[in-house]
């Protein structure tokens, strides 16, 4: 395959706390036009692992490229390359929306006068929010500013850590429509979720980690194709039809994680 493909290579990602060993050997790749799924139970790595892409943590082993730019070698330019969906509680609840798509704007320099900044909240439904608080946002509206600011720069890497919790079906199923929207304008999406629905429905490739590690990569139906006959994943599936979560489950085990 063409390399200049890969919006994010990863290999032989290693990170320790101490002598604990939270990632192992990891390696994957996303593609340009794609939305790529890390799912995991908790404890899992997927944390660690999206730090150490976004530069925040210092990873003991291997390479992570974006956009063809190391992350050890060519921070600047690797960050560059990235958007990242912020927490809602990292914006300041004081500033009104408008303020917050000024400020992040300017942070990245991208220009963005007040006309700019209301086209842009009409395209995501929120022209009467501009002079709103953010902390006086549903949750579902506040998701949608922070998918906003993660792509301002026009990324070509966009990394998600579970966008839709918390969200009620409705807010979901239009962010996951709009994480599609960013996918099909030629962004690369990495997302971490706990929902197998959601990881079903909108990611075009999945990897499953556990204790640090890679344990499959593929097309979610792929990998639902490939398990199904596994009498694990028989023995968890309900009501007789096989999904993805049946084979997380049978993958990663029934246990329930600290
Ligand atoms: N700063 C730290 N110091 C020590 N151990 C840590 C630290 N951060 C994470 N860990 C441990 O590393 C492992 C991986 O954690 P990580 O947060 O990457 O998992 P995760 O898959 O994101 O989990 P979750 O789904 O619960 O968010 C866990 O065992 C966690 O307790």
């Amino acid at each position: 395959m063409d390399t200049s493909q890969y919006i994010l290579n990863i290999q032989g990602l290693a990170v320790n706390y101490g002598d604990f060993q939270a990632v192992k050997n990891v390696g994957f790749d996303v593609l340009e036009g794609e939305i790529f799924g890390l799912l995991g139970p908790n404890g899992a790595g997927k944390t660690s692992t999206l730090s150490a892409i976004e530069g925040l943590l210092k990873f003991n082993s291997g390479t992570i490229v974006v956009n063809g730019y190391d992350i050890t070698r060519k921070p600047l330019h690797a960050k560059a390359s990235m958007g990242v969906q912020l927490q809602s509680t990292s914006f300041q609840p004081e500033l009104n929306v408008m303020q917050i798509l000024q400020l992040f704007a300017g942070i990245y320099g991208v220009p963005m006068n007040k006309q700019r900044v209301k086209e842009i909240l009409n395209e995501i439904n929120l022209e009467d929010a501009a002079n709103k608080k953010f902390s006086k946002l549903s949750g579902g509206q506040q998701q949608r500013v922070s998918l906003l600011i993660s792509t301002i720069h026009n990324p070509k890497l966009v990394l998600l850590d579970e966008p839709t919790t918390g969200l009620d079906p409705q807010s979901r199923r239009q962010l996951w429509e709009r994480i599609e929207a960013i996918r099909d304008r030629g962004h690369a999406v990495l997302i971490t979720t706990h929902s197998m629905e959601e990881a079903e429905a909108v990611c075009d490739r999945i990897a499953i980690i556990d204790h640090g590690q890679i344990i499959a990569v593929n097309t979610p139906q792929a990998l639902i194709d490939k398990h199904r006959d596994d009498p694990e994943v028989i023995a968890v599936s309900r009501r007789g039809k096989v999904t993805l979560e049946d084979v997380f489950i049978a993958l990663t085990g029934k246990a329930v994680r600290a």
